[in-house]
């Protein structure tokens, strides 16, 4: 397992953003669905060790990030698109992700035909030498993508990756999360029923800090035949029932 976490808490004051999530992953891709607040960037951030736990235990990578010497090696296995990347808008493309390349420790002498490898992923090979400022809205988001998986990590956190990709984008994006997910784990938070349906194998559906469904999208969809789901597709259906359920 990837990602073994048990009883997990985040808090900040007196709200509780995670509030006793258990979850256990291999290799595949995870789609995290949920309204605003749910608390998918919060599980995200604590997952990317980037925000410490409140309570429960938490295991990445069969290591323990609490401890130094493992989250470093943690780190490095990691690739992380938070929902909001700061950059430096002085950078180009291939500089910046070269950047992050060598902030994870990679051998040098790999970090040029991986950070090519990553722009080519993205499709952004012809903007390579292009200034980060310059660049749109989408398109920074592909410089994310290429950023989280210029180390073909073995645990890849995608915090709402399609907002803002054109539909060509998207396509090309659930391909690369695909592959990336036959030998990783990845998790993707998303608000985009489509992007689960067509790429994730298994899906977790969050609601004030707790997982309150995980299953297939297909056990998703059934979810909604039943009755009692809103929307326009079957995933959409199944959402609106599991919340609705969740919270009567
Ligand atoms: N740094 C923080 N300080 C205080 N409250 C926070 C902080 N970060 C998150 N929260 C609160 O925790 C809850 C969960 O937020 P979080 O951003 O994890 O949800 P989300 O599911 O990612 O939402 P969205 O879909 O809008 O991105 C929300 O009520 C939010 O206001």
């Amino acid at each position: 397992m990837n990602v073994e976490i048990s009883g997990l808490g985040r808090s900040f004051g007196r709200k509780h953003a995670v509030d006793g999530v258990d979850l256990e992953l291999g290799p595949g891709v995870f789609g995290l669905l949920g309204p605003n607040g749910a608390g998918k960037t919060s599980l995200l951030r604590v997952l990317a060790t980037v925000l410490p736990p409140s309570s429960g235990s938490l295991r990445l990578l069969d290591l323990d990030p609490g401890e130094h010497g493992q989250r470093r090696e943690i780190r490095r296995r990691l690739g992380y698109l938070p929902q909001n990347l700061g950059y430096y808008p002085g950078f180009t493309v291939y500089e910046f992700i070269e950047y992050i390349a060598l902030l994870k420790d990679m051998p040098p002498r790999t970090v040029p035909r991986a950070v090519a490898a990553a722009v080519e992923e993205v499709g952004l090979g012809d903007r390579a030498r292009s200034k980060l400022r310059s660049l749109s809205g989408g398109m920074l988001r592909r410089v994310g993508i290429a950023q989280a998986v210029v180390n073909e990590p073995d645990l890849l956190l995608l915090d709402e990756p399609t907002a803002g990709l054109d539909p060509e984008q998207r396509v090309q994006f659930r391909t690369l999360m695909r592959r990336l997910g036959e030998r990783a784990t990845v998790i993707v938070s998303t608000h985009l029923v489509e992007d689960v349906g067509a790429a994730c194998g298994e899906v977790g559906l969050m609601l004030d800090g707790r997982v309150v469904f995980t299953g297939t999208p297909e056990e998703l969809s059934a979810r909604g035949e039943a009755g009692g789901g809103v929307g326009d597709a079957p995933l959409e259906r199944g959402y609106s029932a599991v919340l609705a359920e969740s919270r009567s």
